[in-house]
């Protein structure tokens, strides 16, 4: 079976000084197409360094990374983020404010004929449910339209794969959850694959198709929800998994526009 994304024995870490600090041990994984992964794990642990050794801004010191079969990173070689074919969502929007809403999302569309741009754009603007906004600026948005413009935003380019840095977070809990659910069904519809990075557990169990407990800078399982409920691989993961996140799992497992309190 061939992956989408492959990540083998990968070793990530941060030159300081003379001394070479390793954050990220021998991790490997794969995502398929169409697949919502998810890395989960407490502060400082890692997960942001693996986004962005996927995203192409931090080096490999070991091991590999692969999306559909092709090297992108390894020990001394970084294929550039720009040619990755890889998009990016952050929690702070990082939309451009003087564009209005449109053309923020028609940004990564410059190397198309003017007419598909603008076709992307419409559909993106439908997908998202702000056709009415096009020309507004960010700022006239709340936090939670800005996120679906930046989503919008992020593949309208139809990237290969999809990061998403705890795009969520700054929002409040109600438009948190929506958002997350309308996010999830978007990413379906289009069978785009995604890896989100997120403090939250319920967030993690109810968005994402295989979930990522990372320790320390180790991988301790990577498995489907209902995988990492019923077979911990070890006492870290068992202890780590919270009950309302199991709930909220159970709840969600058969009808996905569910989402529960946190
Ligand atoms: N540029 C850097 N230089 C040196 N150390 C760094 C750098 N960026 C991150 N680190 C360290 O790497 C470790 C992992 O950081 P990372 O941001 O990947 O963790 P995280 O799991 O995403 O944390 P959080 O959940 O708090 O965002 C931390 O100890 C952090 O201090």
């Amino acid at each position: 079976m061939t992956h989408l994304l492959d990540l083998i024995d990968v070793k990530l870490g941060y030159p300081q000084g003379k001394v070479f600090k390793t954050i990220v041990h021998q991790l490997s994984l794969q995502l398929d197409k169409g697949e919502i992964g998810c890395l989960l794990g407490p502060s400082g642990c890692g997960k942001t360094t693996v986004l962005r050794s996927i995203a192409g801004f931090e080096p490999v010191y070991a091991g590999s990374i692969q999306l559909e079969q092709q090297t992108i990173a390894e020990t001394g070689r970084m294929v550039p983020p720009e040619q990755r074919h890889i998009g990016m969502m952050f929690q702070d929007y990082a939309l451009f404010p003087h564009l209005t809403i449109e053309k923020n999302i028609a940004f990564g569309l410059n190397k198309l004929p003017r007419e598909q741009a603008q076709k992307i754009t419409q559909e993106m603007l439908e997908l998202i449910g702000l056709q009415q906004s096009a020309k507004a600026y960010p700022h006239e948005l709340s936090g939670g339209q800005q996120q679906r413009v930046a989503l919008a935003r992020a593949i309208a380019p139809s990237p290969k794969l999809l990061l998403l840095d705890e795009p969520f977070s700054n929002l409040d809990v109600d438009t948190r959850e929506r958002l997350a659910l309308d996010v999830r069904a978007i990413l379906k519809e289009k069978q785009l694959s995604a890896i989100l990075v997120t403090h939250s557990q319920i967030e993690a169990f109810v968005f994402a198709d295989k979930i990522g407990i990372i320790h320390q800078g180790k991988l301790e399982q990577w498995a489907n929800p209902q995988t990492l409920i019923n077979a911990p691989n070890n006492a870290f993961v068992k202890e780590y998994i919270r009950q309302d996140a199991i709930q909220a799992y159970q709840a969600c497992s058969t009808d996905k526009s569910c989402f529960c309190e946190e």
